[in-house]
C-alpha cells in the first residue's frame, strides 16, 4: 500500500469507529479482509487510527470536520505533514483537498481530547498538572518492560534484548523499568521475553509495587488479579506465598503460564477467603483506565457519567469485601490506573469514613507522563487498639 492508501483506509475505518464499532474489532476485521495488506501496512493503518482517536476533538478542530477525513487531516496537519502529497485523488489516495479544507484554520482554544463532561472533574483532579496531562494524552504511550529480578538484572536483560534487536533505556522512575526505544514489535517473540527475563508493564505500576511493604515469608493476595501483572511483579521482589483471585475467573487464564515463565509460584483461588488472612491484600480495582487512555483511546470517548457512578460503587464494594481478608497487622492496598479523584482519593476517604478502624497510611498519585501511565496507589492499615 502507498502511504496515501494507508491514510485513505484509516479514514474509512475511522468513520466505522465513529459510528459506534470498537476500534480493535474494526481494525482486526479490516486486516482479515485485506490480504493485500502486509504487516507494515497494518501497523501503519493502526497507528493512523489510534493517533486519530487520541486526538479526536483537537484534530477535528484543526482539520475542519468531525468525520474520519476531517480528523485525519487534523492529525496530519498537526504533525506537519504536507497534505498535498497524500490527498491527491490518484489511485487509492484520498480525494484532493477542497478549497475549504485547504483554507481551514482552527479557532482557539483547541479543545481538550476528553469528553466535555470530564473536563472539569479532570481539571479538579489534576490541578496544576491538568494542561500537561491533556498534552500527553494526545501522544503515543511508551512500551515499557519490567525486568524480572528473579532471573535478570537490568543490565543483563538489556543485553539479552539487544541480541534480538530491541534497544531499551532504563527509566529513573523505577529500578526495574526499561523503556523500549527500538524494536518494540519484536518484544513478544524475543528470547528475553519468552524466557521470563522481562514482562510488559508500565513504569508507574512497577514503582507502585516496589513501594509496598513486601518481605520474605509474607502471604499476599491479589484480589482483582486479572492477567496477573501486579502479583507477578510482587512475586519477583521477594520469597513468599502468592495468591490470585478475580471475580471473572476467565481473566486468570494466562496467569499460570506467565508465572511459569517468570519462575514464580502463584496459586489462583476461586474463593479469596480460602487462604485468609493475608499479610497484604492488593485491590487493583476496575476503573475508567483514564491513566492509560493513550493505549485504549476509543475507551475515553465511550466513558459516561453513569459508568463512573457504577465504577465508584464497585470500587467501594471491593474494598469493603477485601478488608476482612487482611491479617490484624496487615496492609490493604487500593490501586487504580485512573487520574480521577472520584476513583482514587474519594474512594479511600469514603472507605475510612465507613470503616473507622482503618486509616490511610500513604496515598500516591502517579502523573501521566511521556514515560509512564497515570496510576494511583494507597496503603491502608487497621488503627492500633
Ligand atoms: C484493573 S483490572 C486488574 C488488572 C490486573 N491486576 C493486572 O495487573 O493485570 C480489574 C480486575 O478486577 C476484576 N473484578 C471486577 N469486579 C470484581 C470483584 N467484585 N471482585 C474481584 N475482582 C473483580 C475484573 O475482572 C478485572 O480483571
Amino acid at each position: 500500500m502507498t502511504p496515501a492508501a494507508r491514510v485513505a483506509t484509516a479514514i474509512e475505518l475511522l468513520d466505522v469507529i465513529f459510528a459506534g464499532d470498537p476500534a480493535e474489532k474494526t481494525l482486526t476485521g479490516w486486516a482479515r479482509r485485506s490480504r493485500f495488506a502486509g504487516s507494515k501496512d497494518r501497523a501503519a493503518v493502526r497507528d493512523h487510527v489510534f493517533d486519530a482517536l487520541r486526538q479526536r476533538k483537537s484534530a477535528a478542530a484543526v482539520g475542519g470536520a468531525e468525520d474520519g477525513r476531517g480528523v485525519m487531516i487534523g492529525v496530519l496537519r498537526t504533525a506537519g505533514v504536507d497534505l498535498e502529497t497524500l490527498f491527491t485523488g490518484e489511485g487509492y489516495a484520498p480525494a484532493s483537498l477542497s478549497e475549504a479544507e485547504q483554507a481551514h484554520i482552527a479557532s482557539e482554544p483547541v479543545p481538550f481530547d476528553i469528553p466535555d463532561w470530564l473536563v472539569e472533574p479532570m481539571r479538579e483532579s489534576l490541578e496544576d498538572g491538568f494542561a500537561d496531562a491533556m498534552g500527553v494524552l494526545r501522544k503515543r504511550a511508551p512500551v515499557t518492560l519490567r525486568v524480572n529480578l528473579r532471573k535478570a538484572s537490568t543490565g543483563s536483560a538489556q543485553a539479552a534484548l539487544l541480541k534480538d534487536g530491541i534497544e531499551t533505556e532504563a527509566l529513573a522512575l523505577s529500578d526495574t523499568a526499561l523503556k523500549v526505544t527500538e524494536g518494540a514489535r519484536k518484544v513478544a517473540n524475543s528470547a528475553a521475553f519468552k524466557n521470563g527475563l522481562v514482562e510488559l508493564q508500565d513504569a508507574s505500576s512497577q514503582t507502585a509495587v516496589a513501594s509496598l511493604p513486601l518481605g520474605s515469608g509474607l502471604k499476599v493476595m491479589d484480589y482483582c488479579a486479572g492477567g496477573g501483572g501486579k502479583i507477578l511483579a510482587m512475586a519477583a521482589r521477594c520469597e513468599g506465598r502468592f495468591f490470585a483471585h478475580d471475580a471473572n475467573v476467565g481473566r486468570l487464564r494466562d496467569l499460570p503460564e506467565r508465572a511459569k515463565r517468570a519462575g514464580v509460584t502463584v496459586q489462583t483461588l476461586h474463593d479469596a477467603d480460602q487462604a485468609a488472612p493475608y499479610d497484604l491484600v492488593f485491590c487493583d480495582v476496575p476503573c475508567s483506565g483514564s491513566g492509560t487512555w493513550r493505549r485504549t483511546p476509543d475507551a475515553k470517548w465511550r466513558f459516561t457519567p453513569e459508568d463512573l457512578t457504577a465504577l465508584n460503587a464497585l470500587q467501594s464494594e471491593i474494598l469493603a469485601k477485601a478488608a476482612p481478608l487482611v491479617a490484624q497487622d496487615g496492609t490493604l492496598v487500593y490501586a487504580t490506573c485512573s487520574l480521577l479523584a472520584a476513583e482514587n482519593r474519594d474512594r479511600i476517604h469514603d472507605f475510612v469514613k465507613t470503616h473507622p478502624d482503618w486509616t490511610i497510611e500513604e496515598a500516591r498519585q502517579f502523573d501521566l507522563s511521556d514515560d509512564s501511565d497515570g496510576f494511583f496507589v494507597a496503603r491502608l492499615r487497621r488503627k492500633s487498639a
